[in-house]
């Protein structure tokens, strides 16, 4: 049953519909559903009610479509804690090159005395949250407010308006923490992430955000090493200030110092310092390095778990070091933790390219029908960077790119992209195919593959090369042995410091048997080959490739491309992918993140190449910074007839 529920949920007013169990259904399948019709159009009309039958893809494209025309794109304003201001350096304990951070924004020390941020949040008297009732569910992921449960994300959307209204709503309290707050990916990515939420309305306003690392720093140290990376949307920098403001206020700093099991402590009891008494949520992002993890998790798990509410945990990849670390961390992981509190996070999964692999396939009648070996010839997943490993060159010296990018990213890719049709959009329908394509996967052979280092010789003193024979590009061939795409080689390729920065996913067709127009084709690899390409850089986009007849007199074919240019159809900032994926884990949607068999199947494939390439300290072929690549690329893909499409 249906059941339209108008409120006033935030200040547009939004929809929903009520399932006879209660439950807001976002779940349900898309492209069945009448309301698509009615929330397209209303997604450009800031006026208009969205209707959602609240289907996950209701409020993926609907929804985040709403909200991307409304309220995103990035403009720095006017505000308290920003950079700009003057600064006068902290003085801190174990200074490293995050001790730069806190020198640039402006530090508490360095304000005057009307801008001090307030320790509203911190100083924990002042404001706590609101009581809301809340009935804990076996299904971690209902809200019960006695009248009914709610999914997660409407969860959300009710708290900016319940937490206005009187107490008796439905809302629980909601606790971020960033473990390893000081690191690379908190600053640049995951505190940004967070902070365009809670501007956009998708986090409650009076949610808490904790930092927590070894080093020993304030809370108001913290905010001003988070403040210089925070962005305001180019259109609606209205309020952003203020905004900032008080996410910052609501944001404080646990000192974990060498004991984690003291920092959890802490940071447990700073939490409940600020949530109801009846209903916590808990969602810990581990932006910590891999050989912390297991320390980590592990108190967290025994100190750090709220249980008046769900706890939900980020694990970043690259989940391991090879199929038995992987494994020795999933094992441990289980032990402490359910799978459906585990979130293994790939940014690069919330990239809309990612997504449209689906949407384009299960939504359109055009392209279900071709995707398999009789029809396409081949599929080219490319990551290329244009850029070296810069200031990770730590980590990745130790964890090379096949560690770093392939075992997830593109094995991800490649799994959601060959994966059976699910039975539903539901996580766990969606997962139980990506991981039997993974499962499907022929052990990658060292033959099949092409290991490859830059090296610089733009530099005055000579030519620089790596210290280690850590690769930074990847290639080979992998074939899926089903019905489906048996002998259709996936060629992947992965790369840093190449001439362009690409991110493509490339499928070839087959040539068109007892072809008509063989004479104009001729030997034309372009003309004979149909393409599909899903774009997300340079530019993003879907692209066909189709042949048609060039204008005037007499047959010429010519093959262009029918051309879905994102920035020129949605005039809009996309967001972030962390910010697509964080709002996943509050939703409870981990679709786009590995379960434990993925994360083994993954490594399955790779572990083999890896050993091997590591007992024989196999040497990567040396290609010039900047330039294509290691010409092997070019031999492993004639091996198997096939041309690299990204030339
Ligand atoms: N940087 C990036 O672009 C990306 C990173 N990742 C992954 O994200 C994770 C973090 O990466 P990154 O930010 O670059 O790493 P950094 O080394 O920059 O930061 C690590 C953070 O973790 C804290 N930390 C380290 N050890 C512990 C410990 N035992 N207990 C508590 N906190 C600890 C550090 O602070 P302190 O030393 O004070 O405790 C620091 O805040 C890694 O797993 C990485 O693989 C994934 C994708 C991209
Ligand atoms: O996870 C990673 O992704 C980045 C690329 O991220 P993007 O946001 O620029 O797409 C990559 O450079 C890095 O090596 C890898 O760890």
């Amino acid at each position: 049953m249906e059941l339209a529920i108008s409120g006033s949920v935030n200040s547009i007013g939004k929809q929903f519909a009520l399932r006879s169990d209660g439950r807001i259904d976002r779940h349900t399948s898309h492209y069945r559903s009448p309301i698509l019709i009615k929330c397209l159009p209303s997604a450009f009309d800031g006026r208009a009610l969205l209707y959602a039958v609240a289907t996950k893809f209701n409020w993926r494209f609907c929804g985040l479509r709403y909200w991307m025309h409304d309220k995103l794109s990035c403009r720095k304003p006017e505000r308290k804690f920003g950079p700009g201001k003057e600064s006068r350096g902290l003085e801190i304990q174990g200074k490293d090159d995050f001790s730069y951070h806190l020198k640039t924004p402006l530090s508490s020390k360095g304000m005057a005395p009307d801008e001090a941020i307030p320790e509203a949040m911190c100083n924990v008297e002042e404001t706590k949250a609101p009581v809301y009732k809340f009935k804990e569910n076996k299904d971690q992921n209902v809200i019960s407010d006695g009248a009914g449960s709610l999914s997660k994300s409407s969860f959300l959307l009710k708290a900016k308006s319940s937490r206005q209204s009187p107490p008796g709503g439905t809302v629980s309290s909601l606790c971020i923490a960033v473990i390893g707050a000081t690191g690379e990916l908190a600053r640049r990515k995951v505190f940004p992430a967070l902070f365009a939420l809670y501007y956009s309305g998708f986090l409650p306003e009076d949610v808490g955000i904790f930092g927590y690392s070894r080093k020993n720093l304030t809370d108001e140290d913290l905010r001003s090493l988070i403040a210089s990376t925070l962005t305001c949307r180019i259109d609606h920098q209205k309020n952003c200030g203020d905004k900032m403001d008080a996410f910052l206020n609501r944001t404080c700093y646990i000192k974990g110092g060498e004991n984690n099991k003291d920092g959890m402590l802490e940071l447990n009891a700073r939490m409940e310092k600020i949530e109801s008494e009846y209903g916590a949520n808990r969602i810990f992002y581990l932006s910590v390095p891999q050989e912390a993890l297991l320390d980590v998790t592990s108190s967290l798990a025994d100190y750090a778990q709220t249980s008046k509410g769900w706890n939900r945990i980020i694990i970043e990849k690259p989940f391991g070091f090879d199929a038995i670390s992987s494994n020795q961390l999933t094992r441990s992981l289980l032990s402490k933790f359910e799978e459906k509190q585990i979130y293994r996070i790939d940014h690069l999964l919330g990239k809309n390219i990612i997504e449209n692999i689906t949407v384009l396939r299960f939504s359109n009648l055009v392209f279900e029908p071709l995707w398999c070996r009789a029809y396409i010839r081949s599929v080219q997943v490319i990551l290329s960077e244009d850029w070296g490993m810069e200031t990770r060159g730590r980590y990745f010296d130790q964890y090379g790119i096949i560690r770093d990018i392939v075992q997830s990213h593109i094995l991800q890719t490649i799994a959601l992209f060959a994966m059976e049709p699910p039975v539903s959009l539901e996580d766990e329908d969606i997962r139980n195919e990506k991981v039997k394509v993974l499962r499907s996967i022929r052990k990658l052979e060292l033959g099949d593959v092409v290991l490859g280092q830059y090296k610089d010789s733009s530099m005055k003193k000579g030519e620089i090369y790596l210290n280690t024979l850590t690769p930074t590009f990847f290639a080979a061939v992998l074939y899926i042995d089903n019905a489906r795409w048996d002998g259709v080689p996936f060629m992947i390729k992965a790369g840093m410091g190449l001439i362009k920065h690409r991110v493509e996913i490339r499928i070839q067709f087959h040539n068109v048997p007892g072809n008509l127009y063989r004479e104009c084709i001729g030997s034309s690899i372009d003309l004979a080959t149909n393409e599909l390409i899903l774009r997300d850089v340079p530019d993003e986009a879907i692209l066909v490739k189709v042949n048609n007849k060039i204008p005037g007199l007499g047959l010429q074919l010519d093959a262009s491309e029918l051309n879905l240019l994102y920035k020129e159809k949605y005039n809009e900032e996309i967001p972030d992918s962390y910010e697509h994926l964080l709002l996943d884990v509050i939703d409870g949607d981990n679709h786009l993140f590995m379960r434990s068999d993925e994360v083994a199947a993954a490594w399955d494939i790779l572990t083999p190449v890896l050993n091997e390439v590591d007992k024989n300290n196999v040497a990567p072929e040396i290609y010039e910074f900047g330039g294509r690549g290691p010409t092997g690329a070019y031999y492993l893909g004639a091996k198997h007839g096939v041309r690299w499409a990204d030339e």
